[in-house]
């Protein structure tokens, strides 16, 4: 089943989130040196911020981050998802002079090249770097047409079954060119967590809790729970899921 954690606003989720991360972290740690965590872009990232710096639990060495989707841009363009982590968590973490984590980035030697088949190879070069047997801890993002990492809704990556990680030039949200973890490696994750906040994802909340036929890409990573070890959760405000049916609970 689905667990939905609901809060009043992004503080309380920050809070939660970052317990809930914890308890994930020391669970892996207790049965292996490295922990495995995707970070996804957008609002995700002030969240995490919010939540994890200054926070003690936090074994930051052991960790080995990964993007759940990337922009094929430099690291430090706007647009990038590292470089949005970089600028809101890992800067500030470098000033607490602590050993931080290990974060696997795209090639970005490859990015300024406009030939398709060199993002092919970004994505190739991805997928290598990935755990063959899938992340401990997957944080979704869902856009308010349902998009998760740069799966889009009827997009033909949705039926991509031989890659873990696939390149698209047609993103409907800019910019057009990224990567992204297919539905085929996300389902071999050990826990997937949504966080998504704000009355302009109700609509899409709605139609993912409350059409079980739903195509949405975020509905359809709902629909692996069986398959995730740790289950399938969200962490949303009370505005997200304002009017939508679902059990709301607190972690
Ligand atoms: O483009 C993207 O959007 C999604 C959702 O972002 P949000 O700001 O609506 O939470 C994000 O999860 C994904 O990583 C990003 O590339």
């Amino acid at each position: 089943m689905v667990k939905v954690y609901a809060y009043e606003d992004s503080d309380a989720i920050a809070k939660s989130l970052a317990k809930f991360i914890i308890q994930q972290q020391d669970a892996i740690l207790a049965t292996k040196e490295q922990f495995t965590i995707a970070i996804s872009g957008g609002s995700l990232i002030s969240i995490l911020a919010k939540g994890l710096l200054k926070n003690k639990d936090i074994k930051w060495s052991k960790w080995v981050i990964y993007f759940s989707d990337e922009r094929v841009v430099p690291l430090n363009d706007k647009d990038s998802n590292f470089g949005a982590f970089e600028k809101e968590v890992l800067e500030p973490l470098a000033h607490e002079n602590l050993i931080g984590p290990t974060v696997v980035t795209i090639n970005e030697s490859l990015v300024h090249s406009e030939d398709h088949k060199t993002d092919q190879q970004i994505a190739e070069e991805y997928e290598a770097s990935l755990p063959e047997h899938g992340i401990d801890l997957v944080l979704l993002g869902c856009g308010p047409d349902g998009h998760t990492c740069s799966l889009f809704p009827g997009h033909k990556l949705l039926s991509e079954s031989s890659s873990n990680v696939a390149a698209l030039y047609d993103s409907p949200k800019p910019p057009p060119r990224r990567i992204t973890l297919t539905l085929k490696y996300l389902a071999k994750s050990g826990t997937i967590c949504f966080v998504a906040t704000g009355s302009s994802k109700q609509t899409v909340l709605k139609e993912i809790f409350g059409d079980s036929e739903s195509k949405l890409p975020s509905a359809i990573v709902n629909g692996l729970a069986e398959d995730v070890k740790g289950g399938v959760c969200w962490f949303v405000d009370n505005s997200a899921v304002e009017g939508v049916e679902v059990e709301k609970l607190q972690y």
